[in-house]
C-alpha cells in the first residue's frame, strides 16, 4: 500500500518514470501531476492492468489534492540543459519552482519521502530542506537528491572498457551531481576489473561528464531522459523496498546530519565543512537509517573529493540564500 506522486510527471522523464512507477505491484495509488499534458498522460498509463489506481492533477489549484496521502513524491519538474549550459544555468528557472512545489509538499504531506530530480541538485535539495524547516516539518531522512544516473554509468561506463564485468555491480559514486562534483569511486571494483591509471582518470571523466553527452547528442531538445527514468525508478523502488522491511542500499545527495557518525568517514576524506553530500545509504521503513562506509579512497579520490567539496559547499549556500534571503 504504497502512494506515490509526481510532480512534472508530463515531461521527458515523468512519462517513462511513471509508467515505471506503474509497474511496480506495490504502488495502489499513482497520482500524476503537471502543468500541461497531464490528463493524457494519465489516461494512457491508467490502461495498464497493474494495481495501482492512476489520476490525473493538472494546474497548481490541484496540487494539494495531488499530494493529500502520498508516501513518496517524486520531482522531475523544470527546466532541462541546452548544449553550451551548465545545470547550475537551470537554477534561476528551477529553484523557484522546486521552493513552491515543496511548499506544497509541506502543507499537504509532510511525512512523504522526497525524492528530487530536477536540476542543480546540489542546489535544489538545500532549497528543499530550508521550505521544510521554515514549515517545521524537515526530517532529513526523507528528502534525496536522486544521483542514481552516476551509479549507472559507472558501471556502464567500466562494463565498456572491460566487457567481463557485471555491469549490474554497483559502483559508488559520491559527491554531488555535476561535472566534478561527482566522485566515482572505481577503487571498489578494481580488484575485479585491474584499470590502469590511464583507464581510471578517462573513465572517471566520463562518469562525470556523462549528462553532456546526451545533451549534445539531443542538440537542443533536452537532456537524459529514459536513462534518468530508469535511475529514478531503481531509486524508487529501493524506498518502497525498505518502506516494506526490505532493506535497500543506494547513494543520493543527503544532508549528512542524518547520521553524523556514518558522516565522520566522508568528512575526514576531505569532505570536512560540508552539510550535504552524496553517500550511500541504507533505506528503512522510516527511509534513511544509515550511512554506510566505503572501505578505501585512492589517492586520485581523496583529490577528486577535495574538488567536489568546495563547489558543492557554494552550491549548497546558493541554495539556502535563495530561501533566506
Ligand atoms: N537528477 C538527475 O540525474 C537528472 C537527470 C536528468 C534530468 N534532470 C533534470 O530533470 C528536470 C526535468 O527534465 P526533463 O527532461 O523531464 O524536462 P522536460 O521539460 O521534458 O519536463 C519537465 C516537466 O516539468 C513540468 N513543469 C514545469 N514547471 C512545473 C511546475 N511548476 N509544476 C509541475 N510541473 C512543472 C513541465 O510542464 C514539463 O512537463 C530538469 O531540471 C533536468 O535537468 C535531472
Ligand atoms: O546533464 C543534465 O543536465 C541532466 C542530468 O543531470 C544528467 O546527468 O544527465
Amino acid at each position: 500500500m504504497v502512494q506515490v506522486a509526481v510532480l512534472g510527471a508530463a515531461g521527458g522523464i515523468g512519462q517513462p518514470l511513471s509508467l515505471l512507477i506503474k509497474l511496480n505491484p506495490d504502488v495502489t495509488v499513482l497520482n500524476l501531476y503537471d502543468l500541461v499534458r497531464c490528463p493524457g498522460v494519465a489516461a494512457d498509463i491508467s490502461h495498464i492492468n497493474t494495481n495501482s489506481k492512476v489520476s490525473s492533477f493538472q494546474g497548481s489549484e490541484s496540487l494539494p489534492a495531488c499530494l493529500k496521502g502520498c508516501d513518496i513524491v517524486v520531482i522531475p519538474a523544470g527546466v532541462p540543459r541546452k548544449p553550451g549550459m551548465t545545470r547550475d544555468d537551470l537554477f534561476s528557472v528551477n529553484a523557484g519552482i522546486v521552493r513552491d512545489l515543496i511548499q506544497a509538499v509541506a502543507d499537504n504531506c509532510p511525512e512523504a519521502q522526497i525524492c528530487i530530480i530536477s536540476n542543480p541538485v546540489n542546489s535544489t535539495v538545500p532549497i528543499a530542506a530550508e521550505v521544510l524547516k521554515k514549515n517545521n516539518v524537515y526530517n532529513p531522512k526523507k528528502l534525496y537528491g536522486v544521483s542514481t544516473l552516476d551509479l549507472l554509468r559507472a558501471s556502464r561506463f567500466v562494463r565498456d572498457i572491460r566487457p567481463e564485468f557485471d555491469a549490474n555491480t554497483h559502483i559508488p559514486v559520491i559527491g554531488g551531481h555535476s561535472g566534478t562534483t561527482i566522485v566515482p569511486i572505481i577503487s571498489a571494483v578494481q580488484n575485479q576489473v585491474s584499470l590502469s591509471e590511464q583507464e581510471i582518470k578517462a573513465v572517471t571523466h566520463r562518469i562525470q561528464f556523462g549528462g553532456d553527452e546526451v545533451v549534445q547528442a539531443k542538440n537542443g531538445e533536452g537532456s537524459a531522459t529514459l536513462s534518468m527514468a530508469y535511475a529514478g525508478y531503481r531509486f524508487v523502488a529501493s524506498i518502497i523496498a525498505g518502506r516494506l522491511g526490505n532493506h535497500a542500499t543506494e547513494c543520493c545527495f543527503i544532508d549528512l546530519s542524518v547520521d553524523p557518525q556514518g558522516a565522520e568517514l566522508y568528512r575526514n576524506a576531505g569532505a570536512s565543512n560540508l552539510t550535504y553530500f552524496s553517500v550511500p545509504v541504507t533505506f528503512g521503513q522510516n527511509g534513511i537509517e544509515n550511512i554506510l562506509p566505503i572501505s578505501n579512497f585512492s589517492s586520485f579520490e581523496l583529490e577528486l573529493i577535495s574538488v567536489a567539496a568546495s563547489a558543492i559547499s557554494e552550491n549548497v549556500q546558493t541554495g539556502v540564500n535563495f530561501v533566506n534571503k
